[in-house]
């Protein structure tokens, strides 16, 4: 039976009771010259222990915001509201002192660009290091030697030798690996990566997404991989929210993803997908431009590019509501994309 639901039942729906991140509600808001912008409204999911959630979407379809916002660097806007709990804690209750604890420590972070991370002028070694005395990990001592294991453990050769380089002295994968040794220093419970592999080749990419794949294994680890390459999600996740003009559209695992889409949006990205392996398999870009974040969502965000959109799309915000155990999606007319997508 499909059902409409309250982010409160949204949440106990999809969730456990020890999932290590539970967002609900979330929404940012920044201003821009007179307009407020609209990036997040109103998104909830959750993370299990050991699990790879991937968020994914256009670009600007507020991926990043939403990540920033629960860590509290979503520099410049105006409000974020909802809750983010993680290990039972709401992170956007926390002080910026305790936030800065947690980032870091419990949740590591890895970007699109390392030098976001690595700091130019010290030394790769130095600075894997000093991720773990600023959180009191471990003393020197073992700082220096488990900065060794860990660079082994990323792949990076020569550990000693390699201990003492500069970030430019490293390839782009290199640097890339670095930075994941860096974000996992402290044993976090929580990975984020935000585009980890979009400024690399496909080869270091597979290599890289396979290196976050056994740490999450070997750790229990949660990895949540913002992508907005539809095709690295499907490979990589275990279960995947789509997200469009800062709304959650459809959330669901991935054999649901796979079988039954039940989103014209996600049918689109499913189908803007050029599978390795599958030559002359044609790229369907979704036709239209990405929505704008400037006025409070009046209906579907995704109707004026939807083939499938009628009067009530226009008129009616469709709620996320569940099609089945953990599969969730804001479509009125679901049931007929998915026996049309099947
Ligand atoms: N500091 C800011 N001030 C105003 N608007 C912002 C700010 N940061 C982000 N935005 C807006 O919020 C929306 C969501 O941005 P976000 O970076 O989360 O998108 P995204 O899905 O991660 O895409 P991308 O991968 O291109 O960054 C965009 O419309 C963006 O322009």
């Amino acid at each position: 039976m499909i059902e409409d639901l309250t982010a409160e039942k949204l949440a106990t729906e999809n969730q456990t009771a020890e999932d290590v991140l539970t967002v609900e509600n979330l929404e940012t808001r920044f201003r821009r010259g007179d307009d407020t912008i609209y990036a997040v409204n109103s998104v909830s999911f959750s993370v299990a222990p050991g699990e790879t959630l991937g968020i994914v979407g256009e670009s600007g379809s507020g991926k990043s915001v939403s990540l920033l916002s629960i860590l509290g660097l979503a520099r410049g806007a105006r409000s974020v509201s909802g809750t983010a709990r993680f290990m039972g804690t709401d992170l956007l209750k926390l002080r910026r002192r305790q936030l800065e604890d947690i980032r870091g420590r419990d949740i590591g972070m890895i970007f699109q660009d390392p030098m976001t991370s690595l700091n130019p002028a010290m030394r790769i070694g130095d600075q894997i290091m000093e991720a773990m005395l600023t959180h009191h990990y471990t003393n020197r001592k073992g700082a220096f030697a488990r900065t060794l294991e860990l660079l082994d453990k990323v792949g990076i050769p020569e550990a000693r030798a390699r201990f003492r380089s500069y970030p430019h002295e490293f390839s782009g994968g290199m640097r890339q690996r670095a930075m994941i040794a860096m974000a996992i220093a402290c044993e976090p419970q929580l990975l984020i990566a935000d585009e980890a592999t979009t400024a690399v080749d496909v080869t270091v990419q597979a290599q890289i997404l396979d290196l976050l794949d056994d740490l999450r294994k070997g750790r229990r680890m949660s990895i949540i991989l913002i992508t907005h390459d539809f095709g690295v999600a499907t490979n990589f996740c275990d279960r995947i929210v789509v997200l469009y003009a800062g709304k959650v559209m459809e959330s669901a695992r991935l054999a649901e993803f796979l079988a039954c889409p039940a989103h014209p949006y996600t049918v689109g990205l499913r189908d803007s997908v050029i599978e390795v392996g599958q030559r002359g398999r044609k790229l369907t870009p979704i036709p239209g431009m990405a929505a704008t974040l400037t006025e409070p969502i009046r209906g579907c965000p995704f109707a004026p590019r939807c083939s499938m959109a009628i009067d009530r799309c226009t008129q009616e915000v469709p709620q996320l509501r569940s099609l089945g155990p953990g599969h969730t999606v804001a479509c009125h007319r679901a049931e007929e994309v998915m026996s049309r997508a099947s």
